[in-house]
């Protein structure tokens, strides 16, 4: 068994989250126990930070370093924090730290930049740190996203049933798991960003209620609008949607400037704050079905949401209603929580990384080839 601390800040950038986990097996026999979770809130004047960077505004090399150490220290402050929670020290931290600029691979290379250097996290804890996962599979020629699916498999292949492990964070993403008994075809594991899921979301609520909520607690505002089918279609037309995989994307297309141009829309057809969040909600669903039925091989046995957005009962039955009759659940129903799952998954990462074992999956990312994942940063004692 090892002790591992995963530690993650996704796209909703609203704070930490850590898992501590003990990990043991290999690539086949993978057991992972969740000892402990916890989100660590950013500070809003570091959350206001980080979202305007993410928004695009410019910052000087200095202002970048400075940004860089305060995630780090956060993170930190996360892994020294729920190392209390055991007896025993965590061996590893695997960290992926604050995405703040995500360029998929076109005629170039892709590059991602995640904040929160591992090697301040490792000094700081004194425990041997694990970061940049990303970087490596974009070097081969991959998306650098999503990477999770890879952990997804042995997480949540089930003996009979094709699943898809839908992410609802402020990106979505989709793994597509064949069941344990098909044969160990190509097709056994795909995945890729499905699009946005809450940023948008999140931002219009800001928006629509002069900054007095943040979010839409279990989609309720959401669920008292009707949803404009036409703009939905209308939107799913544009190139992220059609555009097959491997694909990923981040608040650099879903973000602020994309809100308001539905918003634009939402008044051509005179809709209400609450018709304009069911009809972004409707997006969200809409794209997932999009990408199922146009991307995989076959539609799922079972659908399994997790990340924030699985809280949120209204899109959780829009999903359901557009994929009926395949059943539509959370991870948590199968035991592994919906809201730290990617925590965990890059404890497992960092795991493979400390045995040496490439975790990429080519299959998902368009990489040319099976790379190891992340950059091992030992501690000065
Ligand atoms: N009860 C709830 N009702 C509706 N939405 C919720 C609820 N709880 C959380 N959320 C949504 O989930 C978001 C956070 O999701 P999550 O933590 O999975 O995002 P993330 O990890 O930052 O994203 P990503 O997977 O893209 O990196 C919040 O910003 C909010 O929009
Ligand atoms: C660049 C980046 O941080 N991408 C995130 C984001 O959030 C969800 C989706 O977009 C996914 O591709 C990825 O995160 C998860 C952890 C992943 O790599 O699987």
């Amino acid at each position: 068994m090892t002790k591992i601390i995963g530690l993650i800040s996704g796209t909703s950038v609203d704070g930490i989250d850590a898992a501590l986990v003990d990990v043991a097996g290999g690539q086949t026999n993978l057991k992972v126990e969740l000892l402990a979770a916890t989100t660590y809130p950013y500070s809003e004047k570091l959350r206001s930070q980080i979202l305007s960077v993410c928004g695009g505004a410019s910052l000087s090399i200095a202002e970048l370093a400075e940004l860089d150490d305060a995630i780090a220290q956060e993170f930190a402050q996360a892994a020294f924090t729920i190392n209390q929670k055991s007896d025993q020290k965590a061996e590893i931290i695997g960290s992926h730290g604050q995405t703040v600029y995500h360029r998929p691979p076109s005629q170039q290379l892709g590059y991602s930049l995640q904040l929160g250097r591992g090697e301040v996290i490792a000094n700081i804890t004194g425990i041997p740190t694990i970061s940049n996962f990303r970087a490596a599979d974009i070097a081969a020629g991959g998306q650098g996203a999503p990477l999770v699916p890879c952990v997804d498999i042995h997480l949540l292949s089930h003996p009979e049933y094709n699943r898809c492990i839908q992410n609802l964070g402020g990106i979505g993403n989709v793994a597509y798991i064949k069941s344990q008994k098909s044969p160990y075809l190509k097709n056994s594991i795909l995945g890729w960003d499905t699009g946005p899921s809450n940023t948008l979301l999140d931002l219009a609520v800001q928006h629509l209620s002069q900054g007095r909520k943040t979010y839409d607690k279990n989609g309720e505002w959401a669920a008292s609008g009707i949803p404009c089918q036409d703009l939905v279609e209308k939107w799913l037309k544009q190139d992220f949607f059609q555009q097959k995989p491997p694909k990923s994307t981040g608040r650099e297309l879903f973000g602020k400037d994309y809100l308001f141009n539905c918003l634009a829309d939402g008044e051509n057809y005179n809709l209400s704050a609450a018709d304009i969040l069911a009809t972004l909600t409707e997006l969200t669903a809409a794209s997932i079905n999009h990408s199922y039925r146009n991307f995989l091989p076959n539609l799922p046995d079972q659908i399994l949401l997790c990340g924030g957005g699985s809280h949120n009962l209204y899109l959780k039955e829009r999903i359901q209603n557009l994929l009926v009759p395949i059943p539509v659940i959370t991870t948590a129903e199968v035991g592994v929580d919906v809201d730290f799952k990617e925590a965990i998954a890059f404890a497992v990462l960092a795991y493979w990384r400390s045995l040496e074992i490439p975790s990429n999956l080519p299959e998902v990312t368009g990489a040319k080839a099976k790379v190891m994942l992340g950059e091992i940063h030992q501690p000065i004692i």
